[in-house]
């Protein structure tokens, strides 16, 4: 078992749940303080105070949904200046398929390590979260990746449930948004070492996490279409089969049963809003944890490739610019804010570009075969 520090943060006095400053598709519970009425000098009533707390709530729950809204492709509308919009973005951000050769260039004599996401990645968004199956085509080309370079899926799902979906035990695997890391069997041909990987950092967020759920569940029944998601160190709610009218009044349920855990904070998915520990602890953190492990914390000579859709993939882009090494693919049809440096459109595309590494990694083998012959 491999340890690391994780630092808690501690939100102590009274509640709000507000956009985060830096990035508005954060929200956080967090340790805000309602504005100061000092008093005796300023005559103010109780009731404005409180009429004003009421708006400020208002106006938050509003942001919510504004964003619960921006993340959903219905509110995209086709226009001639939206397809200028996609043309700039995608010189911006060009296909890593119509640049392969210039990625395996960037590749040549480093050890590629393959990270992807699972939902909107590897399976298509469907409307319901336990059917979103991968094809066997996908499976298989995935277990083919993973004889030529060491593979891992980093997903938001609990690790039970993103591993019975992939069922390839000589994967890597980050469940829960990272928080529940798991490699292959010790001493299995993917696991060379006598350490197995284990690692989670939010354990003592178990019971909390459960508490959580199971109001969530019965809290939500009121609102027809959204469901919960048990993913172990995290909740899901998800709003895709939400008629939009109730997105408002679901966000208010969310919040609150949120107010009450100042210890755990909400963040934003496709269609889905993620309930997690404020702990510092993210997709990226799970990269840089599994390529220590793989034993590459600190060579120059490894080339990391992270493939994802959502919001939660940023973090692991991110470190991916910061470490200056390998480079973040986002999959997506529409233009995004991202630190991904390359783009592919779906799944499918992910697949044919997941085959050309495979082909190419063949042809380099035979290459040097024949160089050693
Ligand atoms: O990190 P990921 O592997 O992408 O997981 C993120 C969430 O994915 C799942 O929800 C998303 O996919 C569903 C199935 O296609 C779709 O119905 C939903 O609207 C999407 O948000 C999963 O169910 C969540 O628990 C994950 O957090």
């Amino acid at each position: 078992m491999t340890s690391k520090n994780v630092v808690v943060s501690d939100a102590k006095s009274s509640l709000a749940i507000g956009v985060h400053a830096s990035n508005s598709s954060i929200f956080t519970a967090s340790a805000q303080k309602p504005p100061a009425v000092p008093g005796g000098y300023l005559s103010i009533s109780k009731a404005k105070v409180l009429k004003n707390l009421e708006i400020n709530g208002n106006a938050r729950i509003n942001a919510w949904v504004d964003s619960m809204k921006a993340s959903s492709p219905t509110h995209i509308k086709s226009t001639p200046s939206l397809a200028d919009e996609q043309n700039s973005w995608m010189l911006g951000l060009p296909s890593a398929l119509d640049m392969f050769e210039h990625i395996i260039e960037a590749s040549r004599g480093k050890q590629i390590v393959m990270f992807m996401d699972y939902d909107g990645t590897l399976s298509p968004i469907v409307d319901d979260p336990d059917r979103a199956f991968m094809s066997k085509k996908m499976r298989a080309t995935v277990r083919k990746l993973a004889k030529c370079f060491p593979t891992a899926i980093v997903s938001g799902r609990c690790l039970d449930k993103v591993y019975n979906f992939v069922r390839l035990a000589e994967l890597y695997y980050a469940g829960s948004h990272g928080m529940d890391i798991k490699g292959p069997e010790k001493g299995s041909k993917n696991n060379k070492s006598t350490e197995a990987v284990v690692f989670q950092p939010a354990s003592e967020f178990l019971p909390m996490i459960d508490e959580v759920y199971r109001e969530l569940v019965e809290k939500i029944k009121s609102t027809p279409g959204a469901k919960v998601e048990n993913n172990k160190f995290c909740v899901s709610v998800h709003f895709r089969c939400v008629e939009e009218k109730k997105w408002s009044e679901l966000a208010h349920v969310v919040k609150s049963v949120l107010k009450e855990y100042p210890k755990l904070r909400l963040s934003q998915g496709r269609k889905v809003l993620e309930i997690r520990p404020t702990i510092k602890w993210d997709k990226g953190k799970a990269l840089e944890f599994l390529l220590e492990s793989l034993g590459f914390a600190n060579c120059t000579d490894v080339f990391p490739v992270y493939i994802g859709d959502d919001r939660t993939d940023e973090d692991a882009f991110k470190v991916l610019r910061e470490r200056g090494q390998g480079f973040g693919i986002l999959v997506s049809k529409t233009p995004k804010d991202t630190s991904a440096f390359y783009s592919l459109q779906e799944p499918t595309e992910v697949m044919g570009f997941l085959q050309r590494l495979v082909e190419s990694f063949y042809m380099a083998n035979q290459e040097c075969k024949k160089v050693l012959l």
